[in-house]
């Protein structure tokens, strides 16, 4: 399976209808990748957390659409990385109320949401993160936690290969990993924006998380420097065997890498970790 991963890097200084313009052309011109994967919130801006309510949408909305027509013309699958979402059943946010009250946690229906494309376009997956990030601000305070594990199927080269969507900060949660492993996950995706003070985390984490749980890892991470959060880059696709199959640097950067499904089971039975499980 061809991966390719855009490493998107942004500042301040790009509005977000730039910003989409110029992802969904990145989109567009990855010709030969089954799988295309873009970062965490990297319209609205993964710490833009004053901009988030304006820059809300649903899965209908601009963003999604602007990187569904992209998948169309490059007729590839895509991963369009996350949103902040809310439902198509709200007439609009509501997650910041105009008396000032906090909404309470459970009720702000605002989720940071992953979405997966098909090569029509269609949206076949979406995930909310479960794992909310900010040292109790930030996410926890804004965000509603998503309650969902989740595993997609796709088509490539005639055979089926599972997925399993997490986001960013999930890395630090090795459970929800042997919850994907359990659901059936071949292949783990993680859309990030994650700092360049915790890169070091990022990269063992996420070559832990694929050793662990015999499933290769495409860990998208963001470049650049926005609201004052300078992004830590080196997006990495790792092999079940925890073979680094591509690495960026600290910019913005396309990855190319070919993941082998085959040898994901070859691995899992040559060394026996998963049957030796006791639980
Ligand atoms: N956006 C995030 O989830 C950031 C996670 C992070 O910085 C960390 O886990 O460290």
């Amino acid at each position: 399976m061809r991966v390719h991963s855009i490493q998107l890097g942004y500042g301040d200084d790009e509005s977000m209808p730039d910003r989409i313009a110029r992802a969904a052309a990145l989109v567009r011109q990855q010709a030969g990748a089954d799988l295309i994967v873009l970062p965490e919130l990297w319209a609205p801006g993964g710490f833009s957390y004053r901009s988030w309510l304006e820059r809300a949408q649903t899965t209908a909305g601009e963003i999604v659409a602007a990187i569904a027509e992209s998948a169309r013309a490059v007729g590839a699958y895509v991963h369009a990385g996350s949103i902040i979402e809310y439902p198509e059943d709200a007439e609009s946010p509501n997650g910041y109320p105009s008396d000032g009250q906090p909404v309470p946690d459970g009720e702000r229906r605002l989720w940071n949401t992953s979405i997966l494309l098909d090569p029509s376009g269609k949206v076949v997956a979406r995930y909310r993160k479960i794992h909310r990030f900010g040292f109790g601000a930030g996410e926890p305070k804004l965000l509603d936690a998503g309650t969902d594990i989740v595993t997609v199927p796709i088509a490539v080269d005639g055979r089926e290969v599972m997925l399993g969507l997490a986001t960013c900060y999930d890395l630090r949660f090795p459970e929800l990993f042997r919850a994907l492993l359990d659901k059936g996950a071949e292949v783990v995706i993680i859309p990030a924006a994650w700092p360049a003070a915790r890169v070091d985390h990022w990269s063992l984490l996420a070559r832990a998380r694929a050793i662990e749980d015999f499933v290769a890892v495409v860990a998208v991470n963001t470049a650049g420097t926005h609201s004052g959060v300078e992004m830590g880059g080196h997006s990495v696709t790792v092999a079940a065997d925890g073979t680094i199959l591509a690495e960026a640097g600290p910019d913005e950067a396309i990855l190319e890498a070919s993941i082998d499904i085959a040898a994901i089971h070859a691995r899992r039975e040559n060394f026996p970790a998963l049957s030796d499980r006791r639980l």
